[in-house]
Parts: structure tokens; sequence; C-alpha cells
């Protein structure tokens, strides 16, 4: 049996020689390795040469702490930029339009700003007079504050109408009218009814059914999209509970319909879920994360009135508890449907049964329900287990920028119900940003001296430069600026010119190039490789874990992707013992997800084993995540660079602007 080797997150090893070290991560997944063909002063065929100084441990310092300057995206899906329906300029539309995009993509009017500049003057920016405002009075009244954003959508629309001028010249037209979405609506109520089916989740059936009666010449993706905001609508309204007052006979009309369609009271047939408990705290759709858990769901239900608080927040359709009538109790079932009865006459039906009879049937639909309710939410569990990297995947509507960039953080998709990720991303605002590096005690300094290196056509300046453990330090430059050059110098794979020594770094290092040269499975890779590290709890947990190495496990290392070969990498990188870190490029192949991962695992391993790490890479979020410092490249690329000493992190004005406002955003971890 091999001697057990220490893992890096235990006591750091000594400095000692990186050649073995290095040697061995050129094979396999660490990437190939060929030698430079430089003409500068040092040979062709550089081998790494044992270190020949120890690096001089100098007092403790603290580093710097990174931070990450992305800003917070808004909560609000607010992706409805079309304009909604206009009665005054919809009432003589002979003709359908025809659209050939998504509504969401068609209005080119510039989006105000903030809802002060959608709502001020609509007209002044149009640079037209609104008829109405040929009334001088008008034109003095103040005008009334808009506050409802579908109202503003709605004014909105109107200003792009007008500013259009003629309709002939108009570069947009509405797709609907108040009437198409009435007809919508009632299309929904009616096909439910005679069919027994949702219009929603059965879209090609329900746009045939309804398509003759719409006005609108429009396909079946805009038809589910125009549903889909309706019902938002509705939820928005609903959630404002008794301020919502329409002023538009239409939009009341609207509500009344939406109402009967997805509300859950008496007459209404129920269509998917709507929380009402937007109406009880004025938030829309909480739920959206869908962890909610089963127990909390049975507890809903089955909550009996002895419980008042509990039964003010309602789910699922149900009135609070006790005054449901039987029939909302049992809502329609799917079975009824399939032996052919239609939905009307079972729930009037079931509303005669009256007594203990009646109690007792309520308490067994009750119970059904949960038992349903513990099947979805198992089903749910299975899909979600499923649908892992490598098994299937979920092609969603297109949404809004805005829309993707929320459903992405919060790592589920609401309309088609799949969670990709467990937990949301969420930003960690913090007015103390070295309270991290603070926590942070080092324990020693290493340097390196200013060198050149030429190679071929290309060179490279150096300027010397210090780094303690504990610390990232980012390479930033563009393609061709010597990056990749600097750090071979740094992990002894080449020679500065005219004998500049680099002192002894104990190295590991991840090649940019990952070229798996032997069919080992990647098990025997990381046991070969890696073995203690593999082993180890905390190196198990901090990087094969997030790196979701032990699904690759029984896989060949040449058959695999490029972004899991990267992981491989990086993990057998990462399970050396070293005292530095180099990656190059780490993020190279990953999609975005394990992009932020892997900067994660990067960047708690560097905390937790005290380590240091080089990293390179053009992703410049995450090189801003990662960074406690940077070292910029300058220069002509390919030509003549120059790699500064590490460096703070450069800020951009904004960084500035905002730093000095108090705000700090971190990556929450
Ligand atoms: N062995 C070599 N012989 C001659 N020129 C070389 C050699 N290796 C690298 N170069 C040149 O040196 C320059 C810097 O290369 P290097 O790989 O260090 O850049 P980099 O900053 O890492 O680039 P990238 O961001 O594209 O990875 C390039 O112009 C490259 O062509």
């Amino acid at each position: 049996m091999a001697p057990k080797r220490p893992s890096p997150l235990d006591e750091p090893p000594a400095a000692s020689s990186s050649e073995e070290e290095v040697a061995s991560s050129e094979e396999e997944v660490d990437g190939e390795e060929e030698e430079e063909s430089g003409s500068g002063s040092e040979s062709e065929s550089e081998e790494p040469e044992p270190p020949k100084a120890a690096p001089t441990p100098v007092a403790a310092k603290k580093p710097d702490s990174a931070t990450v300057n992305s800003k917070p995206q808004s909560s609000s899906s607010g992706s409805e930029s079309e304009s909604e329906s206009d009665s005054e300029l919809d009432k003589d539309r002979v003709v359908k339009p025809i659209v050939s995009k998504p509504m969401e993509e068609t209005p080119k009017t510039k989006k105000p700003r903030s809802k002060a500049s959608a709502i001020t003057t609509p007209a002044a920016r149009a640079g037209l007079k609104r008829p109405s405002e040929s009334d001088p009075k008008d034109s003095k009244r103040p005008k009334k504050k808009v506050t409802d954003p579908d109202q503003e959508r709605e004014h909105a629309g109107e200003e792009t109408k007008k500013a259009g001028g003629d309709d002939s010249k108009k570069l947009f037209q509405r797709i609907w009218s108040d009437d198409d979405e009435i007809t919508i609506l009632k299309g929904m109520i009616d096909y439910s009814t005679k069919k027994g089916a949702d219009p929603y989740s059965d879209m090609g059936a329900f746009h045939d059914f309804i398509k003759k009666s719409l006005k609108a010449d429009v396909n079946k993706t805009q038809l589910q999209d125009k549903i889909r905001r309706i019902k938002k609508k509705y939820e928005t309204n609903v959630a404002k509970g008794k301020k919502y007052n329409p002023v538009k006979p239409h939009e009341q009309k609207l509500f009344d319909l939406s109402k009967k369609v997805w509300g859950s009271g008496e007459g209404s047939i129920g269509l998917s879920g709507l929380s009402e408990q937007s109406k009880s705290n004025g938030k829309a759709r909480t739920n959206q994360k869908g962890n909610k858990t089963l127990a909390s769901l049975k507890a809903e239900l089955l909550s009996s009135p002895e419980r008042p608080k509990e039964c003010e927040k309602v789910e699922f359709g149900l009135k609070p508890c006790g005054s449901e009538s039987l029939s909302e109790v049992i809502g329609f079932d799917k079975g009824f449907r399939e032996l052919g009865l239609p939905e009307g006459v079972v729930k009037q039906g079931l509303e005669l049964i009256g007594g203990a009879k009646r109690a007792e049937l309520k308490e067994k639909w009750k119970k059904l329900h949960v038992a349903e309710l513990e099947l979805f939410v198992k089903k749910s569990e299975l899909m979600r287990d499923q649908a892992k990297p490598g098994a299937f995947g979920v092609v969603t509507l297109p949404f809004s920028v805005r829309e993707g960039i929320n459903i992405f953080l919060s790592g589920f998709v609401p309309t088609e119900n799949p969670r990709f990720r467990d937990e949301s991303l969420t930003f960690k605002v913090t007015e103390t940003p070295q309270e991290s590096g603070e926590e942070i005690e080092t324990y020693a300094r290493y340097g390196y001296p200013s060198m050149t290196k030429t190679l071929g056509e290309f060179k490279l300046q150096v300027i010397e430069g210090e780094f303690t453990n504990s610390q990232i330090i980012v390479m930033l430059g563009e393609n061709g600026s010597g990056k990749t050059t600097f750090m071979r110098m740094l992990v002894g794979l080449s020679k500065p010119d005219s004998g500049v020594e680099i002192p002894e770094l104990h190295v590991s290092y991840k090649n940019q190039k990952i070229n798996p040269k032997r069919a080992t499975k990647v098990k025997d890779l990381l046991h070969e490789k890696i073995r203690d590290s593999c082993t180890h709890p905390q190196f198990v947990t901090d990087v094969m874990k997030p790196l979701q190495i032990e699904q690759l496990m029984d896989q060949e290392i040449t058959k695999l992707s490029g972004g899991e070969l990267q992981r491989v990498a990086l993990c057998v990188c990462l399970g050396k013992p070293a005292d530095i870190y180099l990656m190059d490029e780490p993020s190279a192949y990953l999609d975005s997800e394990q992009r932020i991962v892997a900067a994660k695992v990067i960047k708690r391993f560097v905390l937790h084993a005290k380590k240091t790490a080089f990293v390179v890479g053009h992703d410049f979020i995450i090189a801003t995540y990662l960074a406690d410092k940077v070292i910029v490249y300058e220069g002509k690329s390919s030509v003549d660079c120059i790699a500064n000493s590490p460096n703070q992190q450069i800020e951009s004005t904004n960084d500035t602007e905002q730093k000095a406002s108090g705000s700090y955003y971190y990556l929450d971890d």
C-alpha cells in the first residue's frame, strides 16, 4: 500500500520541490505541456527544474477582502412590455393584425426609465398634442398619476399609437383588442365546461377552439402568452385587494371573468392554482420557489376550525376552514372527467347531499387530496432528482431578459415547474467589506522578483510582487498577453530570461489545455492522484460534492465533456498538497451555473486550507468574486506585455460610487 499523503486541507506540507508535483499534474486531466519554442535565453525544451530557494515567510498580514460588485437584480419581473387593450383605438379595427413575433418583443417604444418618467406628460414626450389637450383647461390640469402598472402599460401603448400618428404609418399594431381578451376568458370557461379540460394545458386544442372567434390572427404560443399575462394581471390585482378599483368597465369585466377562470369562489371553474395568500398579505405569488414542505401543506389542508389564524391563510383553492361548500372541497376531480360526467352536474349533485353524510364526505375528500398531494410532491421530488446533468432537460417558453435572469437566480422555472437548483442565488449586502478578510489569519508572505521572458516574437516583462496565503490573485489580460507564460514560470516549467531565479514554490498546477491521454476511469484517476483528499470529509464536502464529481466516477476521462473534464481537473488540482494553487482558466468550458460553483469552491478551499491561489480567468464577474488582488497585464498582446504587481482590485467608477454609498455586494455563500 502506498504511503498516505496528507490532504491539502490538513497541515500544509513543508515547502518542497514542485517538480514531482508538477510533473504529475502534467499527465491525465491536468493537461498537456508543450515545450516552448521561444527564442529567448532559455532552451526550447525546458524541463521543470528543482526549485532553488525556499519561500521566505514574513510577518502575518491580513489580506484584502473580495467583493462582488454585481448589483442584485430587482425581484420584479416586470417584463410585460406589450401595450394592453385600448378600446378607443380598437373599435373600428376590422382587419386582423398579423403578427410574426411574440408580443413581448413587439413594442419598440423606449421603455420608461422609472415609473415617474412613465407617467408624466406622455404627450409631451411623444411630441404631439393629444386631442383632449386642445382644451386649455385640460392642459393646465395636473396629470393624473397612474400607479397601476397595467394602466401604465396602457398609457405607454397609447403614447406609441399617438406618436405614430396616422394608423397606416404605424410601425407596430396591437394584436389584442379588449374584445379578444373577453373572448379568450369566455372561451376558457366554455372550453372547460364542454370538454372538461384545462384549456391552458390543452393549448393546441383550445387554440383551434377559439381562433375563429378572435379578431387577432395569433398562433398558439401568442395565445398561451396572452393567457399567462391576463392571469398575471389578475393575480396582481387580487394582491391589491380592496385597493384594486378599476376605472374602465372593461377592466372590471376582465377581472370578473378572470375570477371565474382562476378564482376559487362559487361559480368559478377554478383552473390551475392561484395562490390566495396574496389576498391576505398583499404579496403575490410568494410560493414560487415551490419549497413548501409536505408537512406544512398537509397542515394547511387538514387545519381545523380551532386554529383560526392558520385558517386565514388559504391555499389550493380552499376557503377558510369549515366554510367551503362540498363541491369546493372536492374541486373537480379528474376521475369525474374520465367517467364522462360534466363538472356542473357533479358539483350540483354533491351539493344536494346533507347532514352527517356530507361532513363525512368532506373529510374523505380532504384526505384524498392530501394523498394526491403527497403523490404529487413525491413525483416532483423524483423529477427533481432525475433532472440532474446528463439525465434530461426542459426547454421553457422564451422569457424576457429580466424575467429570465430572475428565474435563473431563483433556480426555479415557475411556468414549467422544474427546480434546477436547490437554492436561489442571492446577493449579500454588507457595510463592512473587510469583515471576511479580518476573520482570516495569515501566516506567510511570498514574493517573486522582476523578470522578463522572451518567446519568439513575444516579450513579457514581469514586475516583482508579493502575496500571502489565504489570498487569491487573479490574472487579468487580453489573449496573448502572457498570463500562461508567467504562470508557467511560477510553476517552474519555464525559466525567466537572463538567469533570474524564482524562489521555490510548492505548487499544484491546472493547465489551461486539458488533454487526457489515457482511458482511465475518473475514480481510478482520483485514486491515483489524490487518494487521501478524495476520502477527506472536508475535501469531499468543499470540493467534490459541489463539483459533482461523484456522478462522474465511473466514466472514462477520455469520454468526458469539456465541462466535466474541467471539473475533474480542478478537483485533481485542489486535491494535491501544495502551498500555491495555480489554475489557468478554471472556468473555461463550464456553464454559467458551474462557473459560480467552481468560483465558490476555489474561494472556500483557499480560505479553509489557508492556501494561495493564482487564477487566470476571462469571466469578469467570477474574477471579481474571486480576487483579493489582481495582476493586470498591459501592452501589445503577442508582442510586448507587462505583468504588473499584484494589486488591490481595480474599481470602476460605479464600484467606487457604490462603495462610497456604503453598499457592497457579495455572492451569498
Ligand atoms: N513556446 C512558445 N513559442 C513562441 N511563442 C509562444 C510560445 N508560447 C507562447 N507564445 C506566445 O506568447 C504569447 C503569450 O502567450 P500566453 O499563452 O502566455 O498568453 P495568455 O495571456 O495566456 O493568452 P490566453 O488568454 O489566450 O490564454 C502569445 O503571443 C503566444 O503566441
